[in-house]
């Protein structure tokens, strides 16, 4: 499997190499992203082994590395000549990067770093192509200089020969083991045993050790974490896109299947007229709308702080570390559900191997732990929502992404209620503060009662985490609404497609609204009446999309080769290509399988002697 995937990567990468020349010639920035693409993901089944080459270590070497390490290392790899990975995660560690255990000792005397993996538990553990496909990394380890703690540096490491690939003197690296999914990533660990590098192996853009061993900060500690922040930002594009694939696979089976009739007497419909069943689809088709739209606001300020980071301007730095954070967690968490809801929506067949929403599944819920997991990205934005909410108290101005808080932290009770769009945004806005105002105040109730910070974030971590995740909903609906609504491009549009497009904006709000009623209860009144009519627009809202629903994951413009599933082909030849799928499969080659002879015949035959001895 694994050389199967390299074979595949490697002619995905040539490909987009030669796409890009054509289309960007001199530029680097559209490769990464082809790259990583649903295209590559869907046509290496098992997982892409240089995704974390393309996406991490040619990143880093560009924005973490020197001019003249971008032309010692960086072109390198951009030329695939040498292909690395980014192994910062442990054996023993991955959330908590100030324990990393790894360390780099800088020797003056010959100007070199001594790399050490000490411990069991310090061995580097998970990095993407490590296993096999490497010969170089980025070995992320604590800096000692003359025996004391610097915090964080990036390495370059070479770990395999390039003519012979094998593993060099001091260094210990393999594959670690098979997973639930991703089989063909090659997954490594790596230990390193006084291995010695030149010291302009480590990466010196923003902070530099100078010959004689002094040190020269980085004027922001956390640029170093900025490979993740543009893999979070990843994420949330690629996790829509696994939810646009599984939605569009349920979508074209449930109008294909047939199953009970609604009315006695009448024709079986297809399933998707049954009104449970467009509650399992149709919200799904939304929401990957939904974030997929929220990917591409979110890769714009990524590409946009990333040109101010290499200026060695750092001021978006903030807002854009805290909306990565919350759209990877968002997308990675309701991808992986919509995703086996999408499974369940098409019943046993959801289930078959030859329908692909397995291995979707299975290729989009890692995300919910890698590259930050998500409990801990919740916090991360939680404390990050209580820093801001203290810039409210002293009445200072919030990043553009946050400054519904301030508005909504003026109004000294939520306006008449009148269900309309805006009224629906703004009570999913008004519960976040609510939620962020709790939390403050158990937050700082911990901390006046002597609590450490750190001690009253656990503590406070449920009301964090729920503050967190409103955040994450009100900034998805807002940027939404804006979207259809306030658009400038609106006037372009049909009125058919702003009236589609304003459906999924009713369908989405509602939803929310209902995940969230209890929340939105907590500091809202809303009588029965007016969740009453709520109901009945949900179920108006989606009979009118449920039209539309093929002409809009058709849209989303999978090919059969990207699904790669027999539910959800163009044709809607469903039940063909489940026969000829299972007609493939190894037990159908033999009508008498090899077992018979050898194991089933003697059993039964020793049962059916057994039963007449009993029978004498
Ligand atoms: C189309 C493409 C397809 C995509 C598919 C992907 C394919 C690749 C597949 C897999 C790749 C996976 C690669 C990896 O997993 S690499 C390893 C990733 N590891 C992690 O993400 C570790 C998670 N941990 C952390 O990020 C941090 O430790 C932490 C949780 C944020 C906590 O760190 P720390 O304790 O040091 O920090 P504090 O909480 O005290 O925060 C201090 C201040 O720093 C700010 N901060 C934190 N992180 C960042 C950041 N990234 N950028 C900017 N600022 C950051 C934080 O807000 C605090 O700020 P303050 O103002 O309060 O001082
Ligand atoms: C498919 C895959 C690919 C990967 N690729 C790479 C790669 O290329 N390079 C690389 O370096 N790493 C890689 N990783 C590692 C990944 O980044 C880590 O697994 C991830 O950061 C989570 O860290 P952990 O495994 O240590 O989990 P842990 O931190 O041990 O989490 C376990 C549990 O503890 C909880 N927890 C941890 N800390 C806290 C806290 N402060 N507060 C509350 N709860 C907490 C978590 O919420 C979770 O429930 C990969 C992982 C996977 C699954």
């Amino acid at each position: 499997m694994a050389s199967m995937s390299v074979k595949h990567a490697i002619a995905a990468a040539k490909k987009l190499r030669s796409l890009q020349e054509r289309f960007n010639p001199g530029g680097s920035d559209i490769y990464p992203a082809l790259m990583g693409d649903e295209a590559i993901t869907a046509l290496i089944p098992s997982g892409n082994p240089l995704s974390v080459h393309i996406l991490m270590f040619t990143r880093a070497l560009r924005e973490q590395g020197t001019d003249e390490q971008y032309e010692k290392f960086g072109r390198r790899a951009d030329n695939n000549e040498i292909i690395g990975t980014f192994a910062q995660t442990e054996l023993g560690h991955g959330t908590y990067l100030r324990g990393l255990e790894a360390r780099a000792d800088y020797d003056r005397g010959t100007e070199e770093f001594v790399l050490n993996t000490p411990k069991l538990s310090s061995y580097k553990w998970w990095p993407g192509g490590l296993g096999q496909t490497c010969n170089y990394c980025i070995f992320v380890a604590q800096l000692y200089i003359d025996n004391e703690a610097k915090g964080m540096a990036m390495f370059v490491v070479q770990i395999r020969d390039e003519e012979t690939h094998m593993p060099l003197p001091g260094v210990h690296v393999g594959e670690i083991g098979k997973k639930m999914g991703l089989n063909g990533v090659n997954n490594g660990f790596l230990g390193l045993k006084d291995y010695r590098v030149p010291r302009l192996n480590m990466l010196m853009r923003h902070q530099q050790v100078l010959p004689d061993g002094r040190f020269v900060k980085s004027p922001v500690s956390q640029v170093s974490y900025f490979p993740m922040v543009f893999v979070r930002c990843m994420v949330a594009r690629q996790n829509s896109n696994y939810l646009a694939q599984a939605a569009t696979i349920a979508t074209r089976y449930s109008v294909i299947r047939r199953q009970s009739p609604i009315e006695e007497g009448q024709p079986e419909p297809k399933i998707l007229e049954h009104l449970t069943q467009q509650m399992k689809v149709i919200p799904e088709i939304v929401t990957a709308v939904v974030y997929r739209l929220a990917a591409a606001n979110l890769q714009n300020m990524y590409n946009e702080t990333a040109e101010a980071v290499y200026r060695k301007d750092f001021s978006r730095l903030p807002e854009l570390h805290a909306l990565a954070c919350i759209l990877k967690v968002a997308t990675s968490y309701d991808s992986t559900y919509g995703i086996e809801r999408l499974r369940q929506a098409c019943g046993g067949h959801g289930y078959l191997t030859a329908g692909n929403l397995g291995n979707i599944f299975a290729m989009a819920a890692p995300a919910c732990t890698y590259e930050g997991e998500n409990s801990v990205l919740y916090l991360q934005v939680g404390k990050i929502l209580m820093k801001n909410w203290s810039q409210v108290l002293a009445g200072r101005e919030l990043m553009p992404s946050m400054a519904y808080i301030s508005e909504c932290s003026k109004m000294t009770s939520f306006p008449q209620w009148t269900g309309s769009w805006e009224c629906l945004l703004k009570a999913i806005q008004y519960a976040c503060v609510g939620s962020i105002r709790l939390a403050f105040q158990s937050y700082n109730a911990r901390v006046q009662s002597a609590q450490s910070q750190t001690a009253a974030v656990n503590y406070s971590g449920l009301e964090l985490t729920k503050a967190a995740e409103l955040h994450g909903r009100s900034y998805v609906a807002g940027n939404f609404y804006q979207q259809i609504v306030n658009s400038p491009n609106k006037h372009q549009r049909s009125p058919q497609f702003q009236k589609v497009l304003e459906n999924m904006l009713e369908l989405h709000l509602i939803q929310i609204f209902f995940r969230h009623l209890g929340d939105i209860l907590r500091f809202i009144r809303i009588t029965e009446d007016e969740i009453s009519a709520l109901q009945r627009r949900l179920e108006e809202v989606l009979k009118e999309l449920r039209p539309d629903a093929v002409a809009i994951t058709d849209a989303f413009d999978f090919n059969d080769k990207i699904l790669s599933s027999a539910l959800g082909c163009y044709d809607g030849n469903v039940y063909e290509r489940l026969f000829e799928a299972a007609l493939k499969h190894p037990l159908n080659r033999k009508s008498v399988p090899d077992f018979f002879e050898a194991h089933l015949k003697p059993f039964m035959k020793e049962n059916a002697d057994n039963a007449k001895k009993s029978k004498l």
